[in-house]
């Protein structure tokens, strides 16, 4: 049964502005017939543009926001209407607001969180020897949030969202200018969890590896409306963007002419070629190994950068 359930919700905000003498008020759909449902334990890259509409899925999700048409369930009751009850089963991280206490030391705000979400005593600290060591925070807990640098914050941020077992994270931004290696112990930690526990996560991230290394499937959502839900590799299958091969030879030679294959690039005794994503590589090797003296190839796919950029690009749909 899904966690998460969301039929034709839109959500519209009347905008008002003033030029000169004039006032106007304007209508902006922001989610506009969004409809999809979420397993449980799912880890879903929810991804689009700036101003796409992924914020207001998510404060709708959270019951923080109403819904102007259409019907969500999370965790089986209305988010909006159930907004506290709810609050017990989900976990909320925004990479750049903090949800701890600015002048507690770390372990006094959990302890706060456990009062407050009513964790049995035992479950929090079973929680937290977990996640202090998973997230290394053992030399952090007796230091002030206000004294923590944006990955240690972060990581505590995402500890204090998980301490009363969630079944639902929402995950906004969480490796927002964080430095390489956190950004990589980050995702490893989400991962365990995930793994561990069935948690189901919603992720919105600009950052796409955030993406490749842990969503089993991607939405991606543009002008409010849904433009692809799938799995990472379906959507760099469904692109069209064109496929590279990269060539080395024994010796500098001009341009090679092979049919189905154009030369973009020659570096000394390597040539770069495109070809079309619908034409098969293989006999464009053979050909290659027929007539020229090969020493290595390799054949580079598309970046997930270069296939989001192209469904962004392509117009939008207004006709339904
Ligand atoms: N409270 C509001 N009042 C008026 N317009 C709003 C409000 N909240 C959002 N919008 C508009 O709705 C649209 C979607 O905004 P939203 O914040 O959901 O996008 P987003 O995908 O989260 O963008 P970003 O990646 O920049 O955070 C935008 O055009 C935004 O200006």
């Amino acid at each position: 049964m899904p966690v998460i359930e969301l039929s034709d919700v839109s959500r519209a905000f009347t905008v008002r502005s003033r030029v000169g003498f004039r006032r106007t008020r304007r209508e902006v759909r922001a989610v506009d017939g969004l409809s999809f449902s979420v397993e449980p334990g799912e880890v879903v890259g929810y991804i689009g543009p700036n101003g796409a509409g992924k914020s207001t899925t998510i404060k709708m999700l959270t019951g923080i926001l109403v819904p102007s048409a259409g019907s969500i369930r999370v965790a089986g009751v209305d988010p909006s209407r159930h907004r506290l009850k709810l609050a017990k089963r989900m976990g909320v991280v925004f990479g750049q607001r903090t949800t701890l206490w600015w002048d507690l030391p770390l372990r006094d705000s959990f302890a706060v969180l456990q009062k407050m979400y009513e964790v049995p005593l035992a479950r929090h600290r079973e929680n937290l020897a977990t996640f202090v060591e998973l997230l290394d925070l053992g030399d952090l807990l007796d230091v002030p949030v206000r004294q923590l640098s944006l990955g240690q914050r972060m990581r505590g941020d995402i500890a204090a969202a998980l301490l009363h077992d969630p079944e639902i994270v929402y995950l906004d931004e969480p490796t927002i200018g964080l430095d390489v290696i956190s950004k990589a112990r980050l995702r490893e930690f989400l991962a365990e969890i995930n793994a561990a526990r069935r948690t189901t996560i919603i992720l919105t991230t600009h950052d796409l590896d955030d993406i490749e290394a842990l969503c089993t499937r991607v939405m991606v959502i543009d002008h409010g409306h849904q433009i692809f839900d799938g799995t990472l590799a379906a959507l760099k299958a469904g692109q069209s963007a064109p496929r590279t091969l990269v060539v080395d030879l024994a010796t500098a030679l001009p341009p090679i002419q092979i049919p189905g294959a154009t030369v973009t690039k020659v570096e000394g005794p390597r040539q770069h070629l495109t070809f079309p994503p619908t034409t098969s590589a293989a006999p464009l090797l053979t050909q290659l190994a027929a007539n020229y003296p090969l020493v290595d190839l390799s054949v580079s796919e598309p970046t997930i950068e270069s296939v989001i950029t192209q469904l962004y690009t392509r117009p939008v749909d207004t006709s339904s």
